[in-house]
């Protein structure tokens, strides 16, 4: 078992706030994050998969199908995006990097294992203080 990690990096806008809340509750929960506070971060993904080395290739997976996978499945739904109103598989949910790491995990994940390896884990940072870290469960 080898586990490979890619890096990418995405800038999207978002506020934390619930609409079926009012803004003090929104305040008080979200503090400046909340309300009319829409505000940016320069993200930045981690993608980690597991398996087996291909004894002809060398490749647990090819580091360019990766890169493509993950381009097509969060960068571009992300990059330069309004999280909260952009993102179609971000509609409905708090724009957390909990709720945007465990949605990116559902969408790289088989797609990956067409490849014939195994998603470990998204390590999402907001900030440079801030990150998370989900294995699918
Ligand atoms: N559990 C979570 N808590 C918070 C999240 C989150 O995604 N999950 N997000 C935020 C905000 O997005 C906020 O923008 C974070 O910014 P801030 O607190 O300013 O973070 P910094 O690392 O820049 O702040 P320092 O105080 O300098 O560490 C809030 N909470
Ligand atoms: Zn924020």
């Amino acid at each position: 078992m080898i586990y490979i990690t890619r890096r990418e990096r995405f800038s999207a806008a978002h506020k934390l706030a619930r609409n079926d809340w009012n803004e003090d509750q929104n305040l008080k929960v979200f503090g400046k994050c909340s309300n009319a506070n829409w505000h940016g971060h320069n993200y930045e993904l981690f993608v980690t998969v597991k398996g087996e080395v291909n004894s002809e290739t060398g490749f647990l997976i090819d580091l360019r199908v990766l890169k493509e996978i993950i381009q097509e499945e969060a960068i571009d739904k992300l990059d330069h995006k309004n999280i909260n109103l952009d993102v179609d598989f971000m509609q409905g949910k708090m724009a957390s990097t909990e709720m945007i790491a465990i949605e990116i995990f559902k969408r790289l994940a088989p797609r990956i294992e067409n490849e014939g390896a195994q998603l470990h884990c998204i390590k999402l940072c907001e900030t440079e203080n801030n990150f998370v870290e989900y294995f699918g469960n």
